[in-house]
């Protein structure tokens, strides 16, 4: 029971009747939306006006439509055509032949007397009335023939074949775009669209904001999005489609844009970060902008982000501006590792606590010696961090305070490589604590630990590779790499190595892109960028760095650390690496995620998602499964079915599936939906097992 008592506050402001009418103006379903806010309202003065411009040309359309629809009324009322064909469908025609001929020649006469009786009736108009009255009786009848040609649906012969381009039709018909939803099977023949707004022009292209009809689902168009740029008659990068979320949202409203041309045809814009002196690093970094030209940032720390595209695609461009921001950070620690060895990270150099360029076996030890050495100051962080006060440090992750406090030791830290594929396929022998692998092999396992564990401990990965390939890059590592960007790959299965699993089949394929969009790629943000938390993925462009650009916030990163007094390491000009205890850390490794991916891959799952997986195993290639089918083929009740798939985040969607009575809607799960939860009871079974090893 709460207790509580109303209190009259007095002190709020009352509302003025103006105010509150404003108020009510503005939530008014009944009020149109260009009554209430100005860009709707120029957007329909602009609609009205080239609704009066086109009117003469539309009225002398229509005139003439309706001119060709009277003829051919006239030709088949003259021909005695219905007679004629009910006659033939009976084969009586040769019986009715004198009848039809009779018919005819009638109707031949009427046509000529009104043929005559028109020409007069305008002479006697004329001589009596002048030729005003010509004119109006010929405006009687254009209106007359407007009417019977003005554009209806269901009206067989009145769209003409050739109706023009397509394009950009629908910013003034909104009819044209629920055709396209049609044409491109979003909606069905019968159901239609609520536009939620009209088109606006919005940027460079036009907007639209539509709700589909009750139980057709936002993601679908998201994922179907090339048949719709199809029907549309526009390219896939000019079209934009986004679900439109959070409490002006919902799960079937969608959001259009349209670019007038290809939005990456204009030069890129130059990285925002040159016009400021200093940047805090845990801010998101300015890293590119959408289609619409919307800046996206990049929030890094507490993630790591895994960055693959095939060559020259601008992979080390999107990781140098990532870089950029935490350069200009006086409190950051940069690791810089270039196994590409060329001129791009040279400038780095001046501000990196650790830095090296070069792809032979000795560097892979020297990186294998950098990651161990990180991985001794994660352990001591956190050792550091049970001993701090609960104000200094609530849970056991770094604060932006601690970041920044030189006494604590523990400043935000990014271990930045490119060519990642280099160190983790070096086969050079090493030996940890007995047991022989490869240098490779060891990478893998310290990387591995460090997206785990490093992030919370303000240590952040960014890899970039040129080879997304499974077996370059374990599945264990990927899996714990929250940030994705996917440049341009080769295929579709690239993409998903660097997206995740089944991210082609929701409409996020990087292989799509084209070659010439240089540093446009897909983002999997982790955490909340400009398009929302909710956005899965977005296409960005990434912003253009030019290696002067680069050298010019490198030398301000290094100005700003001399400042601040924290330039350490190498850019200090210390070589050495401080010696670490290699056994403390093989212990914490083997302990931890020494054999992660292989016990990733060992789990068991539970049931029923162990049975589903498995069914789902033998019918590859599907995004839908209905729940029918499955409980037919596990032979398990429905209703528990439905509740232990909840359990595992797995909520039943509708889908139109093809049955021997046709296409109809059924209940069932999403694959994607089903592996995703699979991934998640694996990875959770593993982190459970690493518990009990640690209280152990
Ligand atoms: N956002 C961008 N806008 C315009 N050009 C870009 C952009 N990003 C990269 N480029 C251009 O693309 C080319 C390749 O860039 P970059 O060197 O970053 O690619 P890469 O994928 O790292 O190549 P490699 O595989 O050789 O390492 C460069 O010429 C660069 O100028």
């Amino acid at each position: 029971m709460f207790e509580g008592e109303f209190v009259n506050d007095t002190g709020a402001p009352q509302l003025s009747w103006w105010l509150r009418f404003v108020n009510v103006w503005r939530r008014s379903p009944r009020v149109p939306l260009w009554a209430k806010d100005r860009v709707h309202a120029v957007q329909a003065m602009k609609d009205l006006t080239v609704a009066v411009v086109r009117a003469p040309f539309r009225f002398l359309g229509a005139v003439v439509r309706g001119l060709v629809v009277a003829v051919r009324w006239w030709r088949s009322w003259v021909t005695v055509r219905d007679y004629r064909q009910a006659a033939e469908q009976s084969e009586k025609l040769a019986d009715k032949f004198g009848d039809i001929r009779a018919l005819t020649l009638f109707r031949w006469k009427v046509t000529g007397t009104v043929a005559a009786v028109f020409p007069a009736a305008g002479l006697v108009l004329w001589l009596l009335y002048g030729t005003l009255a010509l004119w109006l009786a010929g405006m009687v009848v254009a209106v007359m023939l407007a009417v019977l040609g003005r554009r209806k649906d269901g009206s067989p012969g009145r769209r003409p074949v050739l109706s023009g381009p397509r394009t950009l039709t629908w910013t003034m018909d909104s009819q044209a775009l629920v055709d396209a939803f049609r044409d491109a099977k979003l909606i069905g023949k019968d159901e239609t669209l609520r536009l939620v707004h009209r088109a606006t022009r919005e940027g460079a292209g036009w907007a639209v904001t539509v709700d589909l009809p009750a139980t057709r689902k936002a993601v679908d168009v998201v994922k179907n999005r090339d048949a719709l740029a199809s029907a549309l008659a526009v390219d896939e990068v000019q079209l934009s489609v986004e679900r439109v979320r959070g409490s002006g949202g919902h799960a079937g409203r969608v959001a259009l844009w349209v670019a007038d041309e290809d939005p990456y045809s204009a030069p890129s814009v130059r990285t925002p970060l040159l016009a400021v002196a200093r940047w805090d690093a845990w801010r998101p970094v300015p890293f590119g902008t959408d289609a619409r030209g919307r800046r996206i940032d990049l929030p890094l720390v507490w993630t790591s982000v895994l960055i693959g595209a095939i060559p020259r695609q601008g992979k080390t461009m999107a990781e140098r501006l990532a870089a950029a921001g935490l350069i200009l950070d006086p409190h950051v620690r940069l690791y810089v590792a270039d196994f590409k060895n060329g001129k791009d990270w040279k400038a780095a150099e001046q501000v990196a606590h650790r830095f090296m360029a070069g792809d032979d076996s000795e560097h892979v030890l020297r990186f294998v010696d950098w990651l161990v050495e990180l991985v001794a100051d994660v352990q001591a962080r956190y050792r550091r961090m049970q001993e701090l006060d609960d104000v200094t440090c609530p849970e056991s992750k770094v604060t932006p305070a601690m970041s920044r406090d030189i006494a604590l030791g523990m400043p935000i830290t990014a271990l930045v490589v490119d060519e990642v594929q280099i160190p983790l396929e070096d086969r050079t022998p090493v030996e940890v604590q007995g047991k022989k692998l490869t240098a490779g092999e060891y990478c893998g396992e310290l990387l591995m630990w460090l997206a785990k564990k490093a992030p919370a401990a303000g240590v952040i990965l960014m890899l970039a590779t040129q080879r997304p390939d499974g077996k370059t890059i374990p599945s264990g590592l990927r899996a714990v790499l929250g940030s994705r960007f996917a440049l341009r790959v080769m295929d579709w299965r690239d993409s998903n190595i660097i997206l995740g699993e089944q991210m082609n089949t929701r409409g996020y394929d990087s292989s799509r892109l084209l070659p010439s969009h240089k540093g446009v790629g897909i983002l999997r943000p982790d955490g909340e960028t400009q398009a929302g938390a909710d956005v899965l993925a977005l296409t960005v462009r990434t912003f253009y760095m030019p290696n002067e650009d680069w050298r010019e916030i490198c030398a301000q990163g290094r100005a700003l650390r001399e400042q601040e007094g924290t330039l350490s390491g190498h850019a200090a000009g210390q070589t050495t690496l401080p010696t670490v205890d290699r056994m403390a850390v093989a212990k914490a490794i083997s302990g931890g995620t020494f054999t992660d991916a292989e016990r990733v891959a060992e789990v068991e799952l539970p049931e029923p998602l162990a049975s589903v997986v498995d069914y789902l195993a033998g019918h590859d290639g599907r995004d839908f499964v209905p729940t029918a089918e499955l409980v037919e083929a596990l032979g398990v009740e429905p209703k528990g079915f439905g509740l232990d798939m909840a359990e595992f985040g797995c909520r039943p969607t509708r889908d139109r599936v093809p049955t021997e009575d046709g296409v109809k809607q059924v209940r069932g799960y999403d694959v994607a939906d089903i592996r995703a939860a699979a991934e998640r009871a694996r990875h959770s079974a593993v982190i459970d097992a690493e518990v009990l090893d640690d209280d152990r």
